[in-house]
């Protein structure tokens, strides 16, 4: 198995790396995806979610108001941090589960975990290639303003409660720019995925 760890900080473009593996036949694992799925209806995640942040985090159905969590953490380092506390293990074991059964399935398969937060958890070991979607942190702030409808400040809290673009570059083996055309960042993919090929070949030669 290869194991690729993918990351960039908030509207950088990884989901479109990540589709482009997907396409070419990786097994991506979205940690984002798992990130919900733990505080899920009726997980003991969710539950620990509101005893920690209160009922008000739930909306009508009794689903997490992901707004309102959202407005409670980005702006508070220490409302965040008891957030993480209690959802990153989960997902670290979700994610420990979806590699190994892919591993199971293929020993061949290759495996992109696709991870906003890899460099801030510490996980830059973990993989044999870390992939870094490089996109300055204007042009993301503009992004989240123009495209996701969050406001200026909202959209500042965001980037700067994450790694800074300069501590991505430097963990990276691999920097796409997510900055250009999503035509330009697919290519880079594919480049990549290419040399990944010819490397496995010549080693089974
Ligand atoms: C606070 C929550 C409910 C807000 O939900 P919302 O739907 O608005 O955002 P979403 O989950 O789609 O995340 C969007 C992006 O925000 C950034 N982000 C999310 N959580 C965090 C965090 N804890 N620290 C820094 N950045 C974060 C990431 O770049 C992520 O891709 C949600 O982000 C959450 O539960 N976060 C904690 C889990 C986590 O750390 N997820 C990141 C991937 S492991
Ligand atoms: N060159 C590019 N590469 C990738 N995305 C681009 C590019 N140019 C513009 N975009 C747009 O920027 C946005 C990037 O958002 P995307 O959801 O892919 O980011 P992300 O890194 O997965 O963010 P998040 O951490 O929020 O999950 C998308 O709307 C995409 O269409």
């Amino acid at each position: 198995m290869i194991k690729i760890g993918l990351t960039g900080g908030i509207a950088a473009g990884k989901s479109v790396a990540a589709a482009r593996f997907a396409e070419l036949g990786a097994v991506v694992i979205d940690h984002d995806t798992l990130a919900r799925e733990v505080v899920e209806p009726g997980t003991v995640g969710l539950d620990r979610v509101v005893e920690a942040f209160g009922e008000d985090v739930l909306d009508d159905a009794g689903a997490l108001d992901r707004d309102a969590l959202g407005h409670i953490v980005f702006g508070n380092h220490e409302a965040l941090a008891r957030l993480n506390a209690i959802v990153h293990p989960e997902i670290r074991r979700l994610a420990a589960e979806r590699e190994a059964a892919a591993g199971a399935a293929d020993a061949g398969a290759v495996v992109v975990h696709d991870i906003p937060l890899l460099v801030e958890t510490g996980q830059e070991d973990a993989f044999h290639i870390l992939v870094v979607v490089d996109t300055s942190a204007d042009l993301r702030i503009r992004r989240l303003v123009e495209g996701r409808g969050l406001t200026l400040p909202q959209a500042r809290q965001r980037v700067a409660v994450q790694a800074t673009d300069e501590a991505r570059r430097e963990a990276g083996d691999v920097i796409l720019s997510g900055a250009g055309t999503e035509d330009t960042l697919r290519a880079g993919v594919d480049a990549l995925w290419a040399r990944l090929q010819d490397e496995v070949s010549q080693e089974a030669d």
